[in-house]
């Protein structure tokens, strides 16, 4: 029987791409969409300006909105789906994750808390584990998994696919797609003929989510990985796709062809989300490419490519698409990894 899930924030940008990726679910019912008290009591189709690339499902857009509060969400719903602006996501998850409910959630609130873990199913699965540690010490019946933000999604996966060269210094200079600020994020006089070097608190969640997420939990504890990271966020002209350029210093010799083999042969999981190949790897030198790859793997792969070189190490350049694999898919992949331990 599919689980029951709710959705906070369900009217937004990355609310919809979750209803879109959550409706042909087999593993999963939608039973609850909430967003703010404006669009309580509405229908889905009234509350919600829909802009996702596929039709409102029709049973979807005649359920009623209420507001996002555990009193609202019916009791038998079990999963939690959270895209909320991180301010609201930090006053509201708790109260839902003390009523019971299992939270995965996609806004940036407490992702660098000791005790919730931040998870990338294929790269860090092991550190679901610190949920236990989290209900001892916050006394929860439910339980906050957080996913990375789109940038940091990104690139980890090849990182993880290098660290047993062993990591030691990491630069990383992204090209972001205006989607990632949202739908009001920048206007098209600030961003057509531009780029804009500067994306508010993006550079520190690139450097301090990476050396999480690559970290050792022992069972009690996460140990941060020690790699030094340095990141240079900027916003460019593209719709959906984050381009990252990516330097690498080892302790271990690597060239090339042995990094390519060592994302090639990077393992995906056997969960529904997860694409087979994770990394997939071009030969050619002028991909990826947002525009021609980011709906690899149904826009969940990581695709990568330019492997060369540097005297500042191994460089190549990353791609992900930022509102499904950065977004929506990373909480759904992390939906279906409780479900798969036994959380649900
Ligand atoms: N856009 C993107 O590509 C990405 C976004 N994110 C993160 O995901 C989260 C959501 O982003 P996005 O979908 O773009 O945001 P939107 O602004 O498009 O949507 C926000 C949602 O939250 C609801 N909301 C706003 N205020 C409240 C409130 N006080 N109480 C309850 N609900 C409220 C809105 O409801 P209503 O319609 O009623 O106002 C809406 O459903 C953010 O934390 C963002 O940083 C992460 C990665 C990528
Ligand atoms: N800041 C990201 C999107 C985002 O909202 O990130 P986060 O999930 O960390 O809030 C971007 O602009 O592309």
């Amino acid at each position: 029987m599919a689980v029951r899930v709710g959705v906070l924030g369900a009217t937004g940008a990355v609310g919809q791409r979750l209803i879109q990726l959550l409706e042909p679910h087999p593993e999963f019912e939608i039973a609850a969409l909430t967003a703010s008290e404006s669009s309580a009591g509405h229908t889905y189709q009234e509350a919600a300006k829909w802009r996702v690339d596929s039709p409102i499902p029709d049973e979807i857009g005649e359920m009623t909105v209420t507001a996002t509060d555990p009193d609202d969400v019916p009791d038998d719903v079990d999963l939690i789906f959270s895209s909320l602006p991180s301010s609201v996501g930090a006053e509201v998850e708790p109260g839902f994750c003390e009523a019971g409910y299992i939270v995965s959630s996609n806004s940036s609130n407490s992702r660098m808390a000791a005790d919730v873990p931040l998870v990338i199913p294929e790269v860090n699965a092991d550190h679901l584990d610190l949920l236990e540690v989290q209900r001892d010490e916050r006394g929860w019946d439910g339980a906050l998994v957080k996913n990375p933000n789109c940038s940091t999604i990104t690139f980890v996966p090849t990182l993880a696919a290098l660290t047993e060269f062993g990591l030691e210094k990491v630069h990383v200079s992204t090209l972001q797609a205006v989607s990632g600020a949202g739908y009001d994020g920048v206007t098209s006089m600030e961003i057509i003929d531009n780029a804009i070097p500067y994306i508010g608190s993006e550079e520190d969640k690139l450097e301090t989510e990476s050396r999480k997420l690559l970290g050792e939990f022992d069972g009690a504890e996460l140990n941060q990985n020690s790699m030094a990271v340095s990141a240079s966020c900027n916003r460019i002209p593209t719709i959906d796709g984050h381009l990252e350029n990516v330097w690498v210093e080892t302790e271990d010799d690597l060239t090339p062809e042995a990094a390519a083999e060592a994302m090639e042969s990077y393992p995906s999981l056997d969960l529904r989300s997860s694409p087979d190949p994770l990394i997939h790897v071009f030969d050619e030198p002028d991909r990826p490419q947002p525009r021609m790859d980011r709906t690899l793997g149904n826009g969940m792969a990581i695709a990568a490519g330019g492997l060369q070189e540097t005297p500042f190490g191994l460089q190549y350049n990353c791609l992900a698409h930022n509102t499904i694999r950065g977004a929506a898919g990373a909480s759904v992949l992390n939906g279906e990894l409780l479900l798969e331990n036994g959380y649900l």
